[in-house]
């Protein structure tokens, strides 16, 4: 559909507010079955930033299915635009200098190439919290394995969904030989170069 749409040029740029805030922004995005690790590695991720002064922002599952997404369902159609909704909203906090953690089952590979294709390859870090079905059903932290294996719930990743595993992730965690602090450690290796502000 062809929309009128005119683009306001405003003078104060992504640039300008990644100078100010003293770092780059980009987004930062976990993907991994349910209760693999995704919110408590972003959560002590954040957490390392925030002590050094980074403006950050978490994007989490659970919260933004209550607010902005709260009429998705996890049909495969609707996980897709899930992650797209979410990705433009990343993709407006990264031009207001943010680092954005996202936290987000993001089970098909095309929604997260799609992601890449939002907010900019050069602004995406994806990161493959990578646990076991057999660690996250045995960890159940929501007891929702519970309830899919009792078919109270449908469309369980990982049970009665698919999990498309990322082919060539940026950072890969593994959390069944992987401790929270080596997976912090790791992940802010990584960044650390990306934070700086080009010259
Ligand atoms: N069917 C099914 N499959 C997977 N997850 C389920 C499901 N039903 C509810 N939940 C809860 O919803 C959280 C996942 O939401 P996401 O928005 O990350 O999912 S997705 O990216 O659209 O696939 C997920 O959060 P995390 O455990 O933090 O991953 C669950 O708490
Ligand atoms: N190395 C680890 N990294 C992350 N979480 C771990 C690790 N080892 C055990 N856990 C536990 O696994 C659970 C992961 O839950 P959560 O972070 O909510 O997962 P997700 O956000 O992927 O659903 C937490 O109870 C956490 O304490």
């Amino acid at each position: 559909m062809k929309k009128d749409l005119f683009l306001h040029n405003y003078n104060i740029s992504s640039q300008d507010r990644r100078t100010l805030n003293k770092h780059n922004s980009f987004l930062i995005w976990f993907t991994g079955l349910s209760g693999s690790g995704k919110s408590t590695i972003a959560n002590a991720v954040e957490n390392a930033l925030f002590k050094k002064g980074v403006k950050t922002y978490a994007l989490d599952g659970d919260n933004i299915r209550k607010g902005i997404n709260n009429d998705l369902t996890f049909s495969p159609e609707d996980r897709t635009e899930n992650i797209r909704r979410i990705a433009e909203v990343a993709n407006l906090m990264v031009d207001a200098g943010i680092v954005v953690l996202a936290a987000f089952v993001s089970p098909y590979k095309k929604d997260r190439e799609n992601i890449k294709n939002i907010v900019k390859d050069i602004n995406f870090v994806e990161v493959y919290v990578n646990t076991s079905i057999e660690e996250c059903e045995r960890r159940d932290v929501k007891g929702l394995y519970k309830k899919a294996r009792a078919g109270e719930i449908k469309n369980m990743t990982g049970i009665s969904a698919p999990y498309e595993a990322p082919d060539n992730p940026q950072i890969e965690v593994k959390t069944e030989t992987e401790n929270i602090d080596e997976a912090v450690a790791k992940i802010l290796k990584c960044i650390e170069p990306k934070l700086k502000l080009s010259k």
